[in-house]
């Protein structure tokens, strides 16, 4: 569970020789979250201790149930902890977090909008002009390679197009944290695979905080800087790994020698903990 600090507060998150060091930008301290008080309450979380640094790119596996989504809730302040501390960019409150941004597995587009209007959409949200931010949403729909599909309706998208649009709508009032639950979760391999190398030359280019939620683990290894590995049930952090790849990863980085040992030293550690079985049930 090391989580570490260099004497100025800035979290170290990478090795000396990746060089990498961020200003804290999400803490969580002591955080429980238990739900249900009658009967056999459920203890999603406990205990957690992490430090997300502010424009670090880190992702969260763990097995089905391990409390990855409690944990985003609680972040994006959509659930309050139970016991514990969460700070967002030094913001104690129990307020959303201003700047954040979140992406669901499931595309959260309005059928009536346009893609173009629905990335547009979080203007809407906070009352701002939506005129200047066309070109912005324009840029981002082009990032996104919808360029073509401004004027179309969402169920004239395909599946990984509708997540496409989701993440440039999530990107619109340039968020300093992005929350990722399971974005990927629905889409085909290949989609998925594509998605992964889009996702990271965004964040490349926009440099905001992310916190990524996958079941897959080469997912977590190819995108983050550092992956948290979850236990099962009562959620924990078991280990926090830093990757050291350089980037951009694109689609090489699978034949890096870093990308094999991390994953299946993650491999190990659900092996280890019974998440995953080496001989078939
Ligand atoms: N609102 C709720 N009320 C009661 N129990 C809940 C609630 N939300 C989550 N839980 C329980 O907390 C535990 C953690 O759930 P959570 O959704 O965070 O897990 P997860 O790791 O995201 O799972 P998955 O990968 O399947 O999405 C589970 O046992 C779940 O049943």
């Amino acid at each position: 569970m090391s989580d570490a600090s260099t004497r100025d507060g800035a979290t170290s998150a990478g090795s000396a020789a990746s060089g990498r060091t961020y200003r804290p930008g999400v803490t969580l301290e002591g955080v429980t979250k238990t739900f249900g008080t009658a009967g056999a309450p459920v203890v999603a979380l406990e205990r957690v201790d992490l430090t997300i640094g502010d424009g670090e790119f880190v992702a969260v596996v763990g097995p089905s149930g391990c409390g990855k989504s409690t944990m985003l809730r609680l972040i994006s302040r959509l659930s309050l902890p139970t016991t514990g501390k969460i700070t967002v960019f030094d913001d104690t409150s129990t307020k959303p977090p201003i700047g954040m941004s979140i992406v669901f597995q499931n595309h959260v587009l309005l059928a009536w909008r346009t893609i173009l209007e629905n990335v547009l959409f979080p203007a809407d949200m906070v009352g701002e002009s939506k005129a200047p931010l066309r070109a912005k949403a324009m840029d981002l729909l082009t990032s996104v390679g919808l360029a073509d599909f401004a004027g179309r309706y969402p169920h004239e998208l395909s599946g990984g197009m509708k997540q496409r649009a989701s993440i440039a709508r999530a990107l619109l009032l340039q968020p300093r944290l992005l929350l990722m639950d399971e974005p990927f979760g629905a889409l085909d391999a290949l989609t998925r695979e594509q998605m992964r190398v889009d996702l990271e030359a965004l964040w490349l280019k926009h440099r905001m905080t992310i916190l990524f939620i996958t079941h897959s683990i080469d997912e977590a290894v190819l995108l983050a800087d550092r992956v948290i590995v979850m236990s099962p049930r009562p959620g924990r952090i078991e280990r926090i790994m830093e990757i050291n790849m350089a980037r951009p990863r694109g689609l090489a980085a699978r034949r890096d020698p870093e990308f094999l040992e991390k994953t299946e030293e993650i491999t190990e550690i659900f092996l280890s903990r019974g998440v995953l079985h080496g001989e078939a049930h």
